[in-house]
């Protein structure tokens, strides 16, 4: 089974923030050049904020079959490049003449491709999600494919020792920043080989264009959650652990609201409920305060919503 993305699995086609912002506008088509010119890019910023479906919308412009590969720790380049997976066997038997018995066996070794080498041989936009999470040895397999356009196929028993590059073959990396827990310092020589553009949060007012064409609530509904969680996450007060609730907490309250009908109003005690279990949990990572006068300081918020 293929491991490229089909289709009905790529999101963000159609996205209206991408059309409408000028931001956006410019960044896709900076990227689509730099794709088209054989420079990888880099989407580095906090969590939530949007990297991976940039990067989806992005690569489907491009029309090549995209694949898609999360970092993480244990992820090998026996993953990547693929892996002989165990012996197919073929017997005949010829008994043709009863008192005689012939039998023949095949014994041959089968080799599965790994995910980068289906997208190096076929010439896919490869979305390395989250790269800095794999081990900086797994990544070192990124400088030839980078910069020799060859994808070595060192440490297997195959006949070739590589295989070129196809020409569409390209690859958008995402990050978090380094300082997040479990990631790995990436290789300056990998890093050099790619253009980084570094993604802010979204500001108000794209925040609320992916709210409503991400979940169902109205404009005005989408500003409300927005905006309550924007000043939650100004409640913030050091810099760690991220930078408060993120664009998927106002999805989620979006979401669950619309879904199980509860008013989005500052006097509703249940939606209340909703928005604190959504947003507590990063903004206490996020603030230094005590808890209960960080409680209190939300809820005033809260109780701002119309
Ligand atoms: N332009 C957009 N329009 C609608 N929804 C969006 C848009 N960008 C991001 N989202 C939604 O916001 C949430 C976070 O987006 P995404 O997963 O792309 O962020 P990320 O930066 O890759 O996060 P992480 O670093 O945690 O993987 C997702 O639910 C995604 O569908």
């Amino acid at each position: 089974m293929t491991q490229a993305l089909e289709k009905n699995q790529q999101k963000s086609m159609n996205n209206e923030l991408y059309k409408q912002s000028s931001y956006y506008k410019g960044l896709i088509k900076r990227s689509l050049r730099y794709l088209s010119s054989g420079y990888p890019i880099h989407f580095t910023g906090e969590s939530g904020i949007g990297k991976t479906t940039l990067a989806l919308h992005i690569a489907n412009q491009r029309k090549r079959p995209v694949m898609l590969i999360n970092g993480n720790k244990d992820l090998s380049n026996k993953d990547l490049i693929g892996a002989f997976t165990g012996y197919k066997s073929n017997k005949v038997k010829d008994n043709f003449v009863r008192t005689v018995h012939k039998t023949e066996e095949n014994v041959t070794e089968s080799w599965v491709d790994g995910r980068l080498l289906e997208a190096v041989k076929n010439g896919y936009t490869l979305i390395y999600d989250e790269f800095t999470r794999s081990q900086p040895e797994t990544n070192n397999i990124f400088l030839p494919i980078l910069e020799e356009r060859i994808l070595p196929l060192y440490g297997t028993k195959r006949k070739n020792s590589y295989v070129n590059v196809h020409p569409d073959f390209t690859v958008i990396f995402t990050s978090n920043p380094d300082e997040y827990a479990g990631v790995f310092r990436s290789q300056d020589a990998l890093l050099d080989r790619m253009i980084t553009l570094p993604l802010d949060q979204m500001d108000e007012e794209s925040e609320i264009k992916a709210v409503t064409s991400k979940t169902n609530v109205t404009k005005a509904e989408a500003v409300a959650i927005v905006e309550f969680v924007s000043r939650a996450r100004n409640l913030c007060s050091v810099k760690q652990n991220g930078s408060g609730p993120s664009l998927r907490a106002s999805i989620m309250i979006a979401e669950m609201a619309k879904r199980y009908k509860i008013p989005i109003e500052g006097s509703n005690d249940e939606f209340w409920d909703l928005c604190f279990d959504i947003v507590w949990f990063p903004l206490q990572a996020c603030s230094d305060r005590a808890d209960d006068r960080l409680a209190t300081k939300l809820y005033t918020e809260f109780k701002k919503i119309k």
